[in-house]
Order: structure tokens, then sequence, then C-alpha cells
């Protein structure tokens, strides 16, 4: 057993296409230790989305093992909670019924007051007190976000997925979105796995970076992040900051092919 609450060892994974086998994963290797938050970053389409569905359960691999809490990983997992880049909330529901969607799917032993009282502290903490009867259209999208993000959370999941959710909000309520998390995770501590295409909020957020490369995808770079004390976005501009920033994007330009491998110039 390991002592990671998620460990993926040497996954491979490829989709039947008319034209043929699609290999999309191909030497996958992942570990986050419990409340850990790694952030997954690699070219476009090179399965970052298909990584989450094998923690998620919803797929199963061709090769190699997803644990979970030291559990093989064999089916779709209640225990994951997911964020998407658009939240999909249910307009014909309040924000608040919206929060509380998974209470109704997951088993869990608190009454419906409790369940209420939940979600109403979620919504509180992500700045939404006020907004809880409101339906879904009547919420900007960085507000809708902030819901999505409530309902992830709600039923205390092990593991909490996050696929791009602010990759379509302006980069003023991303800033807002990013602080809220930390603000999320002190309060309500997850293992989180988030998956993005910016650079900044891949060490903003995360204490880990795994870049993969480009299709079918390997574990092609891990950076640990360093940021010390709370990280404000003034973090982002400190030399330091810059440093991870350029290796990354290295790193990035080896995985499009586009530079051979080699230490940065510093
Ligand atoms: N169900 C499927 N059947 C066939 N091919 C698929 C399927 N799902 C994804 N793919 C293909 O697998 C590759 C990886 O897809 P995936 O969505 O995992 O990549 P991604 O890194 O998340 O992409 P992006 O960065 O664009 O969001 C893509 O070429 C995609 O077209």
């Amino acid at each position: 057993m390991s002592e990671n609450l998620i460990e993926i060892k040497g996954v491979r994974h490829a989709y039947p296409t008319k034209s043929g086998s699609l290999p999309v994963l191909d030497g996958l290797e992942l570990s986050v230790p419990e409340g850990g938050f790694a952030a997954v970053v690699g070219p476009s389409g090179c399965g970052k989305s298909t990584l989450t569905r094998l923690i998620a359960g919803l797929m199963k691999p061709d090769h190699g093992e997803v644990w979970l809490h030291g559990e093989l990983v064999k089916g779709p997992k209640s225990t994951v909670g997911m964020a998407f880049q658009n939240p999909v909330l249910l307009e014909w529901r309040t924000i608040l019924q919206n929060v509380m969607l998974p209470l109704e799917i997951v088993p869990t032993k608190l009454s419906k007051r409790e369940q209420e009282d939940r979600a109403r502290k979620l919504l509180a903490l992500v700045g939404l007190e006020g907004f809880e009867e409101k339906r879904p259209s009547e919420l900007s999208g960085g507000m809708r976000q902030r819901a999505s993000l409530c309902r992830s959370i709600v039923h205390k999941p092990d593991v909490l997925i996050l696929d791009e959710p602010f990759g379509a909000l302006d980069a003023f309520t991303r800033e807002d979105l990013w602080q809220t998390m930390h603000k999320v995770k002190a309060e309500e501590p997850f293992t989180g796995v988030l998956i993005t295409h910016d650079l900044r909020e891949s060490i903003f957020l995360a204490d880990q970076v795994v870049v993969l490369s480009g299709r079918p995808a390997k574990t092609q770079y891990v950076m640990d992040v360093h940021l010390t004390g709370d990280r404000d976005i003034e973090h982002l501009y400190t030399p330091e900051s810059a440093e991870a920033l350029n290796i990354l994007r290295h790193q990035i330009q080896i995985a499009q092919g586009r530079t051979e491998a080699e230490e940065p110039a510093k």
C-alpha cells in the first residue's frame, strides 16, 4: 500500500478511432500525498483530461495502475470531486440547491438541515453570501465558477480534480479565484489535481507542477514549488517565481518538440 493519496504507476492508454488506435498516455507517473496539490501542464491534446478520467475511475487504463487512498481504482469513485471550465449549473435550481446536488447522490450522514448549513457555509467562504436563492443565469461567470467549486467539495471528497476551471475567466477574475482557492484549501483541506494551461496559475496554486510530454504523454518533469508564507499575487513577481516560470516554459517547449532537452539559460 502506498503512502500517497493518489498514486499513478506506469499508465498507458490508447483510444480506438476509425483510423486505428490513438496512443494518448504512455508512461504516466504521478504521486500526490494527502493534502498535496499537483498542477498538471502540457501541450494541447497531450492527454490531461484523459488523466482526470482515469483518477475519477470513469475509464480504466490499458496498462498500469491508479491508486486512491491505498485502493486500486476499478470503477467510478464518488470520493472524487470535479470542477470544469464550464460550471454546468442547473438553471431550474437555485445556487444553494445546485451546491447541495452531490449530497443527493453521494451517501451522507448529514440531516437535510446540516446539508443546507454546510452548503451555505461554503458559499459564504467563496464570497457568495446573499446569492443562495439566485438562479445561475443571475450570476457572473466568476460567481458561477465559485458556486461550482462549492458544489465540487460539498461532500468532502478525498480528491478534488479541477480541469481548467479558470480558463474562461478574464485575468482579474481569475486572480481573485486563485486567492479564493487558497482560502478554501485552508478552511476545507483537500488533495487536489489541477489541469491548467497557465504556468503562473500552476505555481501560484500548486505545491507540485507536473509537466507532461507531447502525445503519447509521459511524465516529463516534476517541479516542487516552494513559495513561502501567505501566497498573494505579488509572489508571482519575485525572482524565484520568474526562475520557476522560466524552467517550466522551457519544459513545455521540450514537450512541444520545439527545443532539445537541456538546462535552461539562467
Ligand atoms: N473518447 C475518445 N475517443 C477518441 N479519442 C479521444 C477521446 N477522448 C480524447 N481523445 C483524444 O485523445 C487526445 C487527448 O485528449 P485529452 O482531452 O485527454 O487531452 P488534453 O491534454 O486534455 O487536451 P487540451 O489541452 O486540448 O484540453 C486528443 O487527441 C483527443 O482528441
